[in-house]
């Protein structure tokens, strides 16, 4: 049986960094093996992704993030999934359809840069009001380009409206407000939501 691949995705702010390590905590005190992990990836392409954001834009950004998600694939997912791990990975492709065409890249090219890339038993995508997002990343401070113009608005607006278009391309979504659950309850909202799967890996 091959492991489960769970990924998380949303808006600068929103929570996936509070909440993955609490959900992959969650995990494995009921007895899953869970490898976290997230995009840009720790690898060469993924560093130079992640800390050079301001210097890439458009379609090297987009070329230089699914290089990347294609060597994760392949260096740490699909090896993990085959030992019968769940992957949780924070951001993955839901993250490119948003950040790329938010930097001017054309939907279809991103959705046909990604169309090979394995998709996830489960897309998590996190949301919440942009004012809120707003205040967070006022307090918590930018890590990217991405969030350094204050307008959480247009992100937020475009991860519900390519929902549809990311439902068609294969991902099954399931969405949270982090504006209404503590990241102790999303956890739990989220392992209640995917037992059926969680219990099939357990059963492995
Ligand atoms: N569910 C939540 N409710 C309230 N505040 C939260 C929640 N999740 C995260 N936060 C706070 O919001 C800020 C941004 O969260 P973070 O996890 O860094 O977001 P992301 O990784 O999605 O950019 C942090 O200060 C964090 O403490
Ligand atoms: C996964 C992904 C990341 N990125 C970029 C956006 C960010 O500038 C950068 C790092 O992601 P981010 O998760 O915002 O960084 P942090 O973990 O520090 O909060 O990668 C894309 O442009 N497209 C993608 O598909």
């Amino acid at each position: 049986m091959p492991g489960l691949f769970v990924t998380v995705d949303g808006p600068g702010g929103v929570g996936k960094s509070t909440l993955l390590p609490l959900l992959g905590a969650a995990l494995e005190a009921a007895g899953h093996s869970v490898c976290l992990t997230r995009e840009p990836s720790g690898g060469l392409l993924g560093r130079t992704a992640r800390e050079l954001t301001s210097e890439f834009h458009g379609l090297s950004l987009a070329c230089l993030v699914a290089a990347d998600r294609f060597h994760h694939l392949v260096d740490e997912i699909e090896p993990a999934l085959s030992r019968g791990q769940l992957v949780l990975c924070d951001r993955y492709v839901p993250s490119s359809y948003v950040l790329q065409s938010l930097d001017g890249v054309p939907l279809e090219y991103v959705r046909q840069l990604n169309a090979p890339a394995r998709r996830p038993d489960l897309a998590i995508i996190l949301t919440a009001a942009p004012h809120l997002l707003e205040a967070r990343l006022r307090g918590r401070g930018a890590h990217s380009r991405f969030e350094h113009d204050g307008s959480s608005t247009p992100e937020v607006r475009l991860y519900d409206e390519l929902a549809t278009v990311l439902a068609q391309d294969g991902f099954p979504l399931y969405t949270l407000d982090t504006g209404t659950f503590s990241p102790q309850a999303a956890v739990q909202a989220i392992t209640c939501h995917a037992s059926a799967l969680l219990s099939r890996q357990q059963r492995q």
